[in-house]
């Protein structure tokens, strides 16, 4: 009782002599001790810094006496804790955190968390406190739960001759541990256990643990059983108040709840596969988890299976729910809410979704299963349905090899030089005439003298009677051919080979007539009449001259061009055949207009045409093999230019193009596609900008 003394402050011992640095806690706790029993007065010392954190009630006040009244190495390797949760909780923080707590050593600075405030006093004070513990205890448990009451007065008592034992023991091996658990209190623990947690099943082997210092630690861990999740996560000692644990309020955690108990109700969970809940055949539910579907909360203990889940019309939140504590019989609502609306989704198919073994992991879908058969990787993933890996053959065959599967395919797609020359629509004469039975003709070798692939004739059927033996003869006659002329095939709009020789003269025939119209019509020929302007011109759409082929080669058909009245055509004006444009009525077209008519061309009334305005009816194949330059064919779409409309400056319009009525075509604008009547279109390609108000 000496050093009960120095609580008053006339301790030379310790408050004169620094400590040695073994007692440094030793130090500072009498450091605190003393400003507390300056603030609290000589009747209620504060001894230790426990006391500091802790506003104690008298109750409390007297047994901390007794802690401080034992020289500190001995407070430090045999520190008890007692459940002081009800008088804690009712303390504010306030006390807490004031200064002198800042200086308490590094191991309680850990009870900021609000743990449990925990006294500890040396192992020779148990008796004389076991009757305080139990009042005390019993004053606990009595805020607690009633059944803990009747059921740990008993334990408690049977205990304390085993913790004096066991405290024995743990000062004989000197295991105390100090480094992560330096405020705890195994027995304490051990008897929140046998306390809080009476209807536990392992009470007995607790009560035996504490006997063998060796196990001490584990026995922590049994004081993680009764606590809120969050003083289990920590490792803390839970005050277990609900529905929020005191220490997590005060350490500022988000308190997890507690998890349901087992009541005595309580089954050990059936190893075996449990039935399916008539729940999952809805077709409409999808197990958790499946599809990526959120995983039901972690459950702490294992629910029996064959249980059928409750209702979600049960489903109190998606909080934690509290579970009735002590031995009552356990509620299991708190895993209805994972059965709820969200976790269902309509499948495809209104099928049942059914988690099978196909749902498990397979080679496909194991990344590391190709790499476990290096000789062949395919080998390893066996062809079933429920592999991911698409395979054009039999699900049960095996695949050909990539060689011959390739040349099959290849096989399905001739050739690009074989799709040049193929079926060619019309024969030149002067490719191979030698295949025409009946061509005589002469060649036109200046134009063609060494086309080769040019497209062969088509073959003759066969004569099936005398009567079409003889038409047959009387149609091979030189002057009657058979085979259509390279105009015909232009004009026809089918491909054609344009340097045919009745088509080149014809070219060159357009081109001095656009030349004397464009010559003898401009300065410094000025004074020539309207008459002979228009007499000029209309050579141009009109020849009358036929070129000089043979008539073999001479084409049975041809276009008239046609101009309107009050046309005004400035030169100079240019088109390659003249006779396939047909102009209306007050057309207006401007300098350096060009017309490419190997179709028709057709402007209505009262069109203008800008400046530099090109109309191209001609195309050749976009394919280059066919294409061939200038021995390769063309083929033409015919461009309408519908009455009323305005061709820009500079505009083109492309082959088979119709400018509706009363449109305008923007300056510069390439027309790509129809242009929609009574429009504004303007731009490369040109666009519709808006409409024309008629
Ligand atoms: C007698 C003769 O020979 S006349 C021949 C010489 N003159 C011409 O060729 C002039 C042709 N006129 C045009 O091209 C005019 O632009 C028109 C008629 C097509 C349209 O004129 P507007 O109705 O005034 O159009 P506006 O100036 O409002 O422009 C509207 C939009 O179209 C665009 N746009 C107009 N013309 C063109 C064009 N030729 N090419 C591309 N875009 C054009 C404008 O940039 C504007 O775009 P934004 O709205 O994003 O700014």
């Amino acid at each position: 009782m000496s050093t009960f003394t120095a609580l008053n402050g006339a301790s030379s011992k310790l408050t004169e002599s620094p400590a040695a640095p073994g007692d440094k806690s030793s130090v500072t706790e009498d450091r605190l001790a003393g400003s507390a029993a300056t603030a609290s007065g000589s009747a209620a010392p504060e001894p230790s810094t426990t006391s500091q954190r802790e506003s104690w009630t008298p109750q409390s006040v007297e047994r901390t006496i007794h802690v401080a009244t034992y020289p500190p190495e001995i407070e430090g390797s045999h520190k008890r804790k007692r459940s002081g949760s009800v008088d804690i909780r009712r303390d504010g923080p306030a006390q807490e955190r004031t200064p002198e707590t800042a200086t308490v050593p590094s191991h309680e600075a850990r009870d900021h968390y609000g743990t449990p405030q925990r006294d500890y006093r040396p192992y020779g004070d148990e008796q004389r406190d076991r009757d305080k513990e139990l009042w005390y205890s019993h004053q606990s448990r009595d805020e607690r739960n009633p059944y803990e009451t009747q059921q740990n007065s008993a334990i408690s008592t049977q205990s304390n001759s085993e913790e004096q034992i066991g405290e024995a023991l743990r000062r004989a091996t000197g295991q105390m541990d100090h480094s992560d658990y330096a405020g705890t209190s195994p027995d304490g623990d051990d008897r929140s256990i046998s306390l809080y947690g009476g209807s536990y099943t392992d009470h007995r082997g607790d009560s035996m643990l504490q006997h063998d210092p060796k196990k001490r630690k584990r026995n922590f861990s049994n004081r993680t059983k009764t606590g809120c999740l969050t003083c289990r996560k920590r490792k803390k000692k839970c005050d277990e108040q609900k529905p929020e644990c005191s220490n997590c309020i005060r350490g500022a955690f988000v308190c997890a709840g507690y998890p349901p108990q087992r009541g005595p109700g309580w089954q050990k969970p059936d190893s075996k596969a449990s039935a399916v809940p008539l729940e999952s055949k809805d077709p409409s539910y999808v197990p958790p988890g499946a599809y990526g579907m959120p995983q039901p909360h972690p459950q702490p203990h294992p629910q029996p299976q064959s249980q059928p889940p409750p209702q979600p019309a049960s489903v109190p939140g998606p909080g934690p729910v509290p579970a009735p504590y002590g031995p009552q019989p356990v509620k299991r609502e708190s895993v209805s809410h994972y059965r709820g609306q969200p976790l269902r989704i309509d499948p495809p198919q209104s099928r049942p979704v059914i988690i099978s073994d196909d749902d498990r992991p397979t080679a496909s879908t194991i990344p590391s299963a190709s790499v476990t058969s290096p000789d062949n990787k395919l080998s390893a993933l066996p062809y079933t349905p429920a592999n991911v890996f698409p395979t054009p053959v039999s699900a049960n065959t095996q695949a050909p090899p990539f060689g011959e599967r390739m040349a099959k395919e290849y096989q399905r797609v001739p050739p690009l030089h074989d799709l040049s020359r193929t079926e060619p629509e019309t024969p030149h004469p002067s490719a191979h005439p030698s295949n025409h039975p009946s061509n005589q003709l002469p060649q036109i070798n200046i134009l063609h003298p060494t086309r080769t692939n040019s497209p062969t004739p088509r073959p003759q059927p066969p004569a099936t009677s005398n009567a079409q033996m003889a038409a047959q003869l009387a149609l091979s006659h030189s002057q009657f051919p058979l085979r259509r002329t390279q105009k015909e095939e232009m004009l026809s709009g089918r491909q054609f080979y344009p340097f045919d020789k009745e088509l080149c003269l014809e070219r060159e025939r357009c081109a001095a007539a656009c030349w004397r119209f464009n010559n003898l019509t401009t300065p410094p020929t000025n004074g020539v009449s309207p008459e002979e302007r228009a007499r000029l011109f209309l050579e141009i759409l009109q020849p009358r001259d036929p070129v000089r082929v043979s008539p073999t080669e001479a084409s049975p058909v041809t276009n008239v061009g046609r101009v309107g009245r009050h046309v005004a055509v400035e030169t100079p004006f240019v088109c390659d055949y003249g006779y396939n444009i047909s102009i209306g009525n007050d057309v207006v077209i401007g300098r350096n207009c060009t017309i490419n008519d190997v179709c028709e061309v057709k402007i209505g009334d009262n069109c203008v045409l800008g400046p530099n305005v090109s109309i191209f009816t001609a195309s050749l194949p976009i394919d280059p093999k066919k294409r061939q330059g200038g021995q390769g064919p063309q083929f033409g779409r015919p461009i309408v230019i519908e009455q009323d409309c305005w061709i820009g400056g500079g505009a083109i319009i492309l082959p088979g193009r119709t400018i509706g009525k009363g449109s305008t075509v923007g300056a510069g604008s390439i027309v790509t596609k129809d242009v929609p009547p009574f429009t504004i279109v303007a731009g490369n390609p040109a666009r519709v900008l808006r409409g024309i108000a008629s």
